[in-house]
């Protein structure tokens, strides 16, 4: 049974200026182990989703789940009690700025009734962990965004918790550091089993942790499922907007430049479901079937630590191969579609 299951969520707001639907009807079932991105662009309600987790904010109708415990029949001492099985980070660190980073972590050791040399002990494992165990005397203010961001998590782990949520936790991060967070996560949820619940607004982020993930708008889940399968195949206009934008606004020129090359020919665009190298197979046909083959547009990327590729080919014009190439290909486990002139840009 998944650790998490939110139900046919919704929640309402009330404002000065009339109410706010920040979730609608969210139903998502995240399993223990699972890294899930909640993915959408600001305002969709991903912040509201991931609170309604540990009942920061109680939905106003449906129920969430976690540990096949309903959070909404729990006394308010039970809540606190699951409430330390789920760590927290967030963009901004939080951290106690008059703290050392070795106070930061003991704190809440010390409020789950650890003793100093208990709560010190397990502060600097958790300090290893990190890599930060040399910094324990330091201040937050003389530390780096990404030093930060490991304290929070040295802090977050303390209470041994079995679902760790971040929201938006590498979005004031530079990209280098951004990546050697995300890999420190990665580390912890396979190293201590750690369910990892990521909320983001960068395709990045997903798809270099994350193995499921829910697109959101406007409060909904439009699509959610594996990472791969939505990166290779993305049904939603939104997933394809945030797909487009995960090249960092330089897909637009490149399909342009790729569309200007199109003359004539069948286009195919082949997408690499496996963890394989794709020249020889394009090697392969090209002297099995004796055709100039032209690569319009190749690109690979790590996708939730599995190495993806999509390529689009030109056969030319007037061949009579095309569907026994397609057919070659089809063969050798790798996903086809015959393009159009304005798909050529596909999802990557
Ligand atoms: N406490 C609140 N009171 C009133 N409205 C709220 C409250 N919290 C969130 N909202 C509204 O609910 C909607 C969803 O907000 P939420 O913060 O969950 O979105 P988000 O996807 O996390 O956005 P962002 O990426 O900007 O953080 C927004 O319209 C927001 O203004």
């Amino acid at each position: 049974m998944a650790i998490i299951q939110i139900q046919d969520v919704s929640k309402k707001f009330q404002t000065k200026d009339g109410e706010i639907d920040a979730l609608k009807h969210v139903t998502l079932d995240i399993e223990a182990g699972d890294i899930y991105g909640i993915i959408g662009m600001s305002g969709a309600g991903k912040s509201t989703l991931v609170r309604c987790i540990n009942h920061i904010e109680v939905p106003t109708e449906g129920t969430v789940i976690v540990q096949d415990k309903d959070l909404s029949k729990l006394s308010e001492k039970e809540l606190r009690k699951q409430r330390e099985h789920i760590g927290m980070i967030f963009q901004h660190f939080n951290l106690l700025m008059q703290k050392s980073v070795l106070e930061n972590v003991c704190f809440p050791l010390f409020i789950q009734g650890k003793s100093k040399v208990e709560a010190k002990k397990k502060a600097y494992e958790l300090l290893d962990i990190v890599g930060l165990k040399d910094r324990a005397k330091a201040y937050p203010s003389q530390l780096s965004g990404g030093q930060k961001q490991r304290v929070a998590i040295a802090r977050a782990l303390a209470s041994d918790p079995q679902i760790l949520l971040c929201d938006e936790a590498t979005s004031a991060l530079d990209p280098q550091t951004t990546s050697s967070i995300l890999a420190l996560l990665k580390d912890i949820n396979k190293r201590f089993g750690i369910t990892i619940v990521v909320i983001t607004h960068q395709m990045a982020v997903v798809r270099e942790i994350c193995n499921r993930v829910a697109i959101m708008k406007d409060g909904q889940v439009v699509e959610n499922g594996s990472t791969v399968e939505i990166f290779n195949h993305p049904k939603s206009e939104v997933a394809r907007d945030l797909l487009r934008k995960d090249d960092g606004g330089d897909t637009t020129g490149d399909d342009q430049q790729t569309a200007n090359q199109i003359q004539d020919g069948t286009k195919i665009r082949i997408v690499f479901t496996e963890n394989s190298a794709f020249e020889p197979v394009i090697a392969n046909m090209i002297l099995t079937f004796k055709e100039p083959i032209n690569i319009l547009k190749a690109a690979t990327k790590n996708v939730g630590g599995v190495a993806k590729g999509e390529m689009i080919l030109e056969i030319p014009s007037g061949s009579t191969n095309v569907k026994a190439m397609e057919q070659y290909l089809i063969d050798r486990g790798l996903e086809l579609e015959e393009l159009s002139e304005t798909k050529t840009g596909g999802a990557f």
